[in-house]
């Protein structure tokens, strides 16, 4: 009976996998789409998709018994909560993280034995290029990259809550990426100016952003290297999901850079997700951990290894704030 009960424990785990290519699969075949786009039954999804009628009944009777479909005898296939971010006209869309999770990082995983013998980058061993020469040169792939991001993004709201920003003049986000964080927080506060610092090939991706969110008089969008040096002239920096994908010595470097340009009275807002203690119920953060050593080669930190990074660079950590999705926000100012 024990013998059983880890025995399903393990099989449940196995094909955990399997759910999730699935539903890659519905997303690479635009099925969400079909489906709102009136194709509600197996063979009109079959002929919509280029696919065989097959492959397509068994596909969508797993994704139906998933919640990720609904049918009815009249009407056919319709779609669920889960299906409707699925769609590529849905403001909050997931479909690009489900394409990125389903192709670069499902083989990226597929590198998880050497990724972690080595504590390398399973994303490097797999595919034979860092993850940032990756997104800087493969045609597409910064934009995909960061849409997929975006996906993930809906701890942000929670950040206006947590911090006042009536207190600040100018904000900017380091490594911003495509401007969402910056443009809500600046579509919240109509007093702030902003100021997106990232690498060259990010910038357009977010000007197209901020110039249709919040106009091209609010910010400015700066090329630099967060390694070089940060640019002064802010109240607040922030600075989200980037020391997740850097080691320590990389971290202090670029939290110092940070810390040269902050005013006395200036603060940091770093956005990432604590490793939890032992035995917590947590396990989002334990798996972003090890996916970010499947992805970048970077790592998920304890409240102590941030603090510790914080400290290594003359930053002070002040107050430590949850977000949805267990992630967290800490707020630092100079030590
Ligand atoms: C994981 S993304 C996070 C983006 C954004 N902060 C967010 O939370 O959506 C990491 C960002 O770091 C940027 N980046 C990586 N290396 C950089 C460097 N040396 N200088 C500036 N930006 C860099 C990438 O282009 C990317 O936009």
């Amino acid at each position: 009976m024990h013998d059983g009960h880890a025995a399903r424990q393990v099989v449940d785990i196995i094909t955990g996998s399997w759910q999730s290519q699935a539903l890659y699969a519905a997303v690479a075949l635009e099925i969400p789409d079909h489906i709102a786009a009136g194709h509600t039954t197996d063979t009109a999804l079959a002929t919509a998709t280029g696919s065989g009628p097959d492959g397509i009944t068994r596909l969508m009777r797993l994704l139906l018994a998933m919640g990720v479909f609904d049918r009815s005898p009249d009407q056919g296939y319709a779609l669920t909560p889960v299906s409707e971010v699925l769609r590529a006209d849905s403001d909050a869309s997931m479909r690009d993280m489900i394409q990125l999770y389903g192709e670069e990082f499902h083989t990226a995983w597929g590198a998880v034995v050497p990724a972690v013998r080595t504590g390398s980058s399973g994303f490097e061993h797999a595919l034979g290029t860092s993850i940032h020469a990756y997104l800087a040169n493969a045609p597409g792939a910064g934009a995909k990259f960061q849409r997929a991001m975006n996906a993930g993004n809906v701890f942000f709201p929670d950040v206006l809550d947590a911090f006042d920003f009536a207190r600040c003049a100018t904000v900017m986000d380091v490594a911003g990426g495509s401007g969402q964080f910056l443009s809500m927080v600046l579509r919240a506060h109509p007093h702030l100016h902003g100021v997106l610092l990232d690498l060259p090939h990010m910038i357009p991706v977010a000007r197209a952003h901020l110039d249709a969110s919040v106009g091209p008089d609010r910010y400015e969008a700066v090329e630099g290297d967060i390694f070089a040096s940060v640019p002064e002239g802010a109240d607040a920096y922030l600075l989200s999901r980037v020391l997740q994908d850097w080691d320590d010595d990389r971290s202090v470097t670029l939290l110092s850079n940070i810390r040269k340009a902050l005013p006395e009275d200036g603060r940091l807002l770093v956005v990432e997700r604590v490793i939890p203690e032992e035995g917590a119920p947590e396990l989002l953060p334990l798996l972003y951990d090890l996916h970010l050593l499947m992805a970048a080669g970077g790592r998920g930190r304890t409240l102590d290894g941030y603090r510790d990074v914080l400290t290594a660079a003359g930053l002070h950590l002040e107050s430590v704030h949850p977000l949805a999705l267990e992630t967290t926000l800490l707020v630092a100012a100079a030590a």
